[in-house]
């Protein structure tokens, strides 16, 4: 007797009860896919479902950690995990760069359409701003040449493929992961139905601990001819360099793209719906970054503007209608506005996986409501960065099969927004830092660094160091220069130690640079007194 069912661990056990073999049909995005499973070894898994996570059922699973999702937090999960001897696979549904449907692959987004290529794209951008430069130190007649678009396309999709290879083959290979190229979607609380992307096929396999790693994708609001617009995983592919390019947000991804366009020869206009871009950090940086953009770039940054439709014209080119009616031509319209959570086909109700709008709450151990099933990395929404989902992968590994106790620890974590200059901030913003302490002391300082002063470029820097009056602890640090995200990464270690500024005071700068004035702003520039500002004391 052969009978159909859709992809439920309660209609799987019917099956079992009635002793009946059947085909299990699964739906994964829009495909559906047919399994033909044995049932001895459905009944096994469904059996271990019913039973929980007891130790002694976990013997007989086929894994001891099955990793949904091969980005930063998974690949770290999978091979710290494999590292303490645990049994792992990882699930990625592409081993292979590219672009649709999945445009990520093995790496995840940081690797194949996030922070690597857009880093690469960064580097190439800031070429011909070095080179304006030249002239004052004595160079006569230097130009950048002609940005070649496709030439660094080639490049770069040749250093992706290189890091897939160096994923999958070294890696986790060397870690002793069992990678599989498919996607993985739930079944039950221990079970996973692995659809392969090679051949369609799909087979179900069973583990103790579940890991959802799958990341996040672009969102777009829904304005007319919102089709025409393209976002950050089409811009690593574009066959052409769009001449002029609108991009909507004001965010890290736009700004940071904005920026990269600008230095690649683009005409650039960011439009912004708020008043100020990069909500959320220090005011004074936001300022900066505005007034460096609108003196020293070509970015035309409209802020109220918020797009209302966009329209093609037969030339292919695009027009930017926004609410106002003003208009915008260009050839790119690029979208910037957040990203969801990656939930789609994995099948979380059906296990009864609780989510908050497209993505995944989870404890500090980053376990789900479903004891077996654990989450880390963007889907969580927690904080979307490389180095916090390699965090979350690792401390979760380090807890699951390392013998530690190592709830995840989101206090001070540097970021920067590459644009040119970097923001580079690790720890409270003026703002929270008041909200928080009441009594704070703020030191900053705005000066044009030696590089930019010589050839008499009007570029700026912005140093701000945050203290609590009380303890004297530096809990905030924000800079905006070149090179801040290098600067910021060594000044985040002596923070979260809890260093007092007379430790920063005490520590001998090195000379000339711009980041030795870390150490050497000697008195505070104002201060907040029962959160109220004063100028003096
Ligand atoms: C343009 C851009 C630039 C960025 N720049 C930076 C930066 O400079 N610094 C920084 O710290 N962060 C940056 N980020 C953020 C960073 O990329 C993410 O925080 C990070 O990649 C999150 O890792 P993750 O493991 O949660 O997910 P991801 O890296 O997104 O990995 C998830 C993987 O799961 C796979 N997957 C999804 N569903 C399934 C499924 N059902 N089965 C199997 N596989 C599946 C996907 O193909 C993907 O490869 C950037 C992001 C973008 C978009
Ligand atoms: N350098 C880095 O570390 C880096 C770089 C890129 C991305 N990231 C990570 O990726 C995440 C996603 O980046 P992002 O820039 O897409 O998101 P974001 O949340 O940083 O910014 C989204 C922006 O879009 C605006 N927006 C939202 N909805 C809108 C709408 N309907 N219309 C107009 N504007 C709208 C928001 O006001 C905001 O300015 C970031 O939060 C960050 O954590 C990090």
């Amino acid at each position: 007797m052969k009978r159909f069912f859709t992809c439920n661990i309660l209609a799987a056990a019917a099956a079992s009860r009635a002793n009946t073999t059947f085909a299990f049909q699964l739906r994964h995005s829009s495909r559906q896919h047919t399994l033909n499973y044995p049932l001895s070894r459905l009944a096994s898994y469904v059996a271990a479902d019913a039973a929980g996570a007891g130790d002694k059922q976990g013997e007989n699973y086929d894994y001891d950690f099955l990793v949904i999702g091969g980005g930063s937090g998974g690949v770290r999960a999978s091979r710290i995990a494999s590292g303490y001897g645990a049994k792992v696979a990882l699930l990625e549904s592409r081993l292979t760069h590219g672009m649709k449907p999945q445009y990520s692959a093995i790496g995840g987004t940081c690797v194949n359409v996030g922070c690597v290529p857009k880093k690469l794209m960064v580097f190439a951008s800031r070429y011909p701003s070095e080179i304006k430069e030249m002239e004052g130190y004595g160079w006569k007649g230097a130009t950048p040449g002609q940005f070649d678009w496709k030439v660094f396309l080639s490049n770069k999709n040749q250093e992706i493929s290189r890091l897939n290879n160096v994923y999958q083959n070294f890696v986790l290979k060397n870690a002793g992961v069992e990678v599989i190229e498919a996607t993985g979607s739930l079944v039950g609380p221990h079970s996973v139905a692995v659809h392969t992307t090679a051949t369609g096929e799909t087979s179900v396999v069973t583990a103790k601990h579940i890991l959802i790693a799958v990341g996040g994708w672009p969102y777009k609001p829904n304005i007319a001819g919102i089709e025409h617009a393209i976002t950050s995983n089409e811009i690593f592919y574009l066959e052409e360099q769009p001449k002029r390019i609108v991009v909507v947000g004001g965010g890290f991804i736009a700004l940071e793209f904005a920026s990269i366009m600008d230095g690649l020869g683009s005409d650039v206009t960011l439009m912004y719906r708020g008043d100020l871009f990069l909500r959320g950090f220090d005011i004074d940086m936001r300022n900066h970054l505005k007034e460096e953009m609108m003196n020293n770039s070509g970015i035309d940054v409209k802020f109220n503007t918020d797009p209302k439709e966009i329209v093609k014209n037969d030339d292919g080119s695009l027009v930017v209608i926004d609410h106002s009616g003003n208009k915008v031509e260009c050839d790119a319209v690029l979208y910037a506005t957040g990203r969801k959570g990656k939930i789609d086909g994995l099948n979380l109700d059906t296990v009864g996986v609780h989510t908050k709008d497209s993505f995944i709450p989870v404890n500090e151990y980053s376990q789900t409501n479903v004891p077996s099933i654990y989450a880390v990395g963007d889907i969580t929404n927690r904080m979307a960065l490389t180095p916090v989902a390699l965090m979350e992968g690792h401390r979760l590994a380090d807890t699951l099969f390392g013998g530690k106790d190592r709830p995840v620890d989101h206090e001070y974590v540097a970021s920067t927004v590459f644009t040119t200059p970097e923001i580079g901030t690790v720890g409270y913003t003026e703002e929270e830092a008041v909200a928080k302490f009441g009594d704070i002391d703020v030191y900053k300082n705005r000066f044009r660094a030696m590089k930019h002063s010589f050839p008499k470029s009007e570029t700026y820097s912005l140093f701000k160091l945050i203290v609590e009056t009380k303890t004297q602890r530096v809990v905030g640090c924000h800079v905006a220069t070149d090179g801040a995200g290098e600067m910021v990464q060594g000044v985040a270690i002596a923070i979260k130690m809890g260093a007092t500024k007379e430790d920063f005071d005490n520590t001998i700068g090195i000379h000339p640079t711009s980041a030795e004035e870390l150490v050497t702003m000697r008195s505070p520039s104002y201060y907040y007194r029962s959160g109220e500002r004063k100028d003096s004391l």
